[in-house]
């Protein structure tokens, strides 16, 4: 039995991802890391240049913590950095080096792009706290309470988990589940009793991995057949898509 939702009557609390299921960040986030990874890659002089594209961005990159991102991707090309330190400048050849590259112009397309949210995600969400379901927001991106703040949107959260409290808590990040077990911790209900909403191959993972009650896959760029192999029970293009039953 479904409710006016479109969940399981006996789902408690709803807990969704941020760019690319609440806010339209996704492209940034994958922009930036394309400029990044592309100006890396071309600076390397002893392999031929092969862009990163957008399969590598949905299979080795979204989702991910962003040092995960970079090792991860780099790993897919038999490439491996140093560490270096989370403060290293963004021209360092190294992973966080890397990452604060695309920091940078990930802000930098935050301020002259702006943030917007999906209408339909608010209205769903409004409608899960009016049902009286807790909400959480649960991002692997440090940037997510900025992001959050600069549409007015902290509000519909009980609950975030982030990348800034995951490094605090030490959680390993998406696709492990560990994010989204204590986003569902911090709320007091079960994973059996919670819904995930995700874009991300990773996030799916996750879903799948942590057995929460229900798992909605959220197809904004045409990977419907991909988001099901990865354990979504339903894929639809907006959350809105799901109040009609
Ligand atoms: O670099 P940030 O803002 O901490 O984000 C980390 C990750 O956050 C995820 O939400 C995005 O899908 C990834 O693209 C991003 O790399």
């Amino acid at each position: 039995m479904t409710t006016e939702l479109g969940l399981p009557d006996d789902i408690r609390a709803c807990l969704f991802d941020l760019d690319g299921v609440v806010t339209r960040t996704a492209t940034l986030h994958a922009a930036a890391w394309k400029e990044t990874f592309d100006a890396f890659l071309r600076e390397r002089e002893e392999t031929p240049f092969r862009p990163f594209d957008a399969a590598d961005y949905d299979e080795y990159v979204d989702g991910r913590p962003r040092a995960d991102g970079v090792r991860t991707f780099l790993f897919s090309r038999d490439i491996e950095l140093p560490e270096g330190e989370p403060g290293d400048p963004p021209d360092a050849g190294t992973v966080h080096g890397l990452g604060n590259r695309k920091n940078t112009l990930l802000l930098e397309k935050i301020r002259t792009e702006g943030v917007e949210a999906y209408d339909g995600s608010v209205r769903y969400i409004e409608a899960a706290r009016a049902r009286g379901l807790a909400t959480a927001v649960v991002s692997s991106s440090a940037n997510t309470l900025d992001v959050l703040r600069s549409i007015g949107a902290e509000a519909l959260f009980d609950v975030r988990i982030d990348g800034v409290v995951a490094a605090g808590r030490k959680l390993p990040g998406k696709p492990h589940p560990d994010t989204f077990l204590a986003a569902a911790a911090d709320l007091g209900v079960p994973p059996a009793h919670a819904a995930v909403f995700e874009d991300a191959l990773a996030g799916m993972d996750a879903g799948r991995a942590g057995r929460f009650g229900y798992v909605v896959g959220v197809d904004r760029a045409g990977q419907r057949d991909a988001l099901y192999a990865h354990g979504a029970d339903r894929v639809v293009a907006d959350l809105a898509d799901l109040l009609s039953g």
